[in-house]
């Protein structure tokens, strides 16, 4: 890592101890299927409720909406396939059909399903090379000898069997627990079981401001003096409020009595029942109070132990500290918990053509994924250093790999076979281990997962490879063209974030979709949808009259969206989320599964850090 590189706002470690996130959660690395179980979960797990999801009905429009507007696919008659003139992008834009599954290269088509069994032996050892800083002659030719080796055919697994792959080797890595103050554990994962430490609520409860009597009505109205109503300093008796939240235990009720009472204020011993005020008429003259209803036994009461009795589980290992977990958390009396740090993830953008500002000029474009994908990945729960950009720099992408501390380095760029595409060569070179190499989908087929290699302090045992050298930090290779890291980000990086935070799999969300999707021959296809239900748009948020609904007013389904080619991040940008269709395609009107684009059902993490 460069100085300056990110390193100020990692956590020291030193509190956290090592475990195997499998070990804590009971989880094996048979159980890390990621999603190739596909479960049809599409009302219980919809990332796109609570989303501002527009009613149908008046037409206003967001710039949002018109963006959105401009990458459906408003016009009918798709279900031919063929991109309707109309559709098409701009002149000079060569791919903007969303039916259309990438036309590149038919020799990379080489998606063959596989058992997970062999993919495991699939996983293989680049020969190591450990002479990371030498003399640049003798680098420059072993480069280029790995640069050659790098142009073999690769042999990708499919989709399914990546992501598999991918929360395998997460959950297979050492991670680290540690205590921290509950209000620096926000997003991080518990590392024990959250068990509650009292009852709750902790003692009877009024779940009402109103009257808490004993026994039938008519009830004689006392003061909360005489029920031991007091402030706890013992300030002196508060006759006209009653019964108050957080004062001591109040003396017992006397039947036919009934004192005023405040919501979450102590039940008297021996009263049975709430009245609220608008329930209640007060006789000022005989001191009485009259229901204007029935009371019923224990009505308005929270008992002790309804939610939950000290020594009860809460929450399980595993989940993600949310707000309402720290609520919760705190309510069952804790200051502290156990927690497996977010993933610490080092950016290095690659490609001696990527400008960081003002207008792209002289064949120089725009860095695209430099500003995305960090936040992309904070949204995901890590943490992420700022991105380092190395150009097209073998032996400055060599130093970075040899030498960062992060849990997981993610490139972008240089993942091809091209003159400067360094990364296979750079990994052959340092003997990494590639877990993945080229996944069967569109796009982003080049993405690939390593291990990288670390010298051990001491001579340990050797691996399977004869290496005895230790485990480093796991790289995720994104392609360059945009939508092809985005693609590498949703089928590499997140499931193996998962599996390094010790995350359970979430049941994969399925969707009807409007229009048919040709699909790829061989590989899986990764497409940008937008949520609709009826003729509203999930994602624009505000009433949303245009396109066909092919499915029935009132039905929730998702439609492709335009420029979605593999450099485009137009149709994204618009998304809700990217649809799975799989070899062969899907018709108008059957389900795909659709990955959750991550700020549609999480935060963005921006606080939280170790130090
Ligand atoms: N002979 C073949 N060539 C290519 C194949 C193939 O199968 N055979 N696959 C193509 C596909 S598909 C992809 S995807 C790319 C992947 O290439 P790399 O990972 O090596 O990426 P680069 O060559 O560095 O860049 C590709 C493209 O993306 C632009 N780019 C790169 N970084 C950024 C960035 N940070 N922001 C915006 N745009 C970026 C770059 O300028 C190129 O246009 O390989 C194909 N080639
Ligand atoms: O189509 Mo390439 O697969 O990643 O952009």
């Amino acid at each position: 890592m460069t100085a300056g590189s990110g390193g100020a706002d990692r956590p020291p470690g030193a509190d956290f101890t090592s475990m195997g996130v499998g070990s804590f959660l009971g989880v094996g690395s048979s159980s890390a299927l990621g999603s190739s179980q596909a479960v049809s979960s599409s009302s219980a797990t919809s990332p796109f409720s609570g989303n501002g999801r527009a009613q149908s009905g008046e037409r206003c429009l967001t710039p949002e909406d018109r963006a959105v507007e401009q990458a459906l696919a408003l016009v009918g008659g798709h279900s031919s396939g063929a991109p309707h003139s109309a559709d098409r992008a701009p002149s000079g834009d060569p791919s903007p059909s969303v039916d259309q599954p990438d036309s590149g290269d038919q020799s990379h088509f080489t998606g063959r399903p596989r058992p997970a069994e062999e993919l495991v032996a699939a996983s293989r050892s680049l020969p190591p090379d450990r002479s990371v800083d030498a003399p640049h002659a003798h680098d420059q030719h072993r480069h280029e000898h790995a640069q050659r080796q790098g142009h073999r055919q690769r042999h990708s697994v499919s989709w399914q069997e990546a992501r598999a792959l991918a929360v395998r080797a997460g959950h297979a890595a050492e991670v680290r627990a540690g205590r921290l103050p509950l209000d620096r554990t926000l997003g991080h994962i518990l590392a024990e079981p959250l068990v509650a430490l009292t009852d709750l609520p902790s003692f009877d409860t009024s779940a009402m401001d109103g009257w808490v009597v004993s026994g039938p009505g008519p009830w004689q109205i006392r003061s909360a003096a005489g029920t031991g109503g007091k402030k706890r300093d013992d300030a002196g008796p508060s006759p006209d409020l009653g019964i108050l939240a957080g004062r001591s235990i109040p003396a017992a009720l006397p039947d036919g009595d009934a004192v005023r009472i405040a919501t979450g204020a102590r039940i008297p011993a021996d009263a049975n029942a709430v009245i609220r005020n608008e329930h209640a008429h007060v006789d000022e003259a005989k001191g009485l109070l009259h229901a204007r209803r029935q009371v019923l036994p224990g009505q308005d009461i929270r008992p002790r132990g309804q939610e939950c009795r000290s020594g009860e589980q809460l929450m399980p290992a595993g989940a993600l500290v949310t707000p309402a977990v720290l609520g919760l958390a705190a309510a069952a009396g804790y200051d502290t918990l156990v927690v497996v740090p977010r993933p610490r993830i080092d950016v290095l953008v690659l490609g001696d053509e990527l400008l960081t500002g003002g207008l792209p000029h002289d064949g120089l474009i725009r860095d695209a994924l430099g500003p995305m994908i960090g936040p992309w990945l904070r949204a995901l729960g890590a943490e992420v250093s700022a991105p380092q950009r190395l150009g097209d720099d073998a032996a400055a992408l060599r130093r970075v790999l040899a030498t960062s501390d992060a849990d997981l380095v993610i490139t972008t760029g240089g993942t091809a076979a091209g003159p400067v595409d360094h990364v296979h060569p750079v990994l052959a070179e340092i003997g990494a281990e590639l877990l993945v190499d080229g996944v069967a989908v569109r796009p982003g087929h080049p993405m690939l997962l390593a291990r990288l290699k670390r010298e051990a302090v001491a001579a340990g045992p050797t691996d399977s490879h004869g290496d005895s050298r230790g485990e480093g930090p796991y790289l995720v290779g994104l392609p360059g063209n945009p939508l092809a890291a985005v693609s590498g980000l949703l089928t590499l990086a997140e499931p193996l974030l998962r599996g390094l935070a010790g995350r359970e799999p979430e049941a994969p969300y399925r969707a009807v979709v409007r229009d048919e999707v040709h699909g790829h021959p061989h590989d899986t296809r990764l497409v940008p949808v937008v949520h609709r239900v009826g003729g509203a748009s999930g994602r624009a948020g505000s009433g949303y009259g245009g396109g066909s609904a092919g499915t029935g007013s009132g039905a929730e389904h998702v439609v492709p969206l335009h420029y979605s080619g593999p450099a485009m991040l137009r149709g994204v940008a618009a998304a809700d989320g990217l649809a799975v269709v799989l070899p062969g395609g899907v018709r108008s009107g059957t389900e795909v599964e659709i990955l959750d684009l991550p700020w549609a059902s999480a935060m963005p993490w921006t606080e939280g850090c170790f130090t």
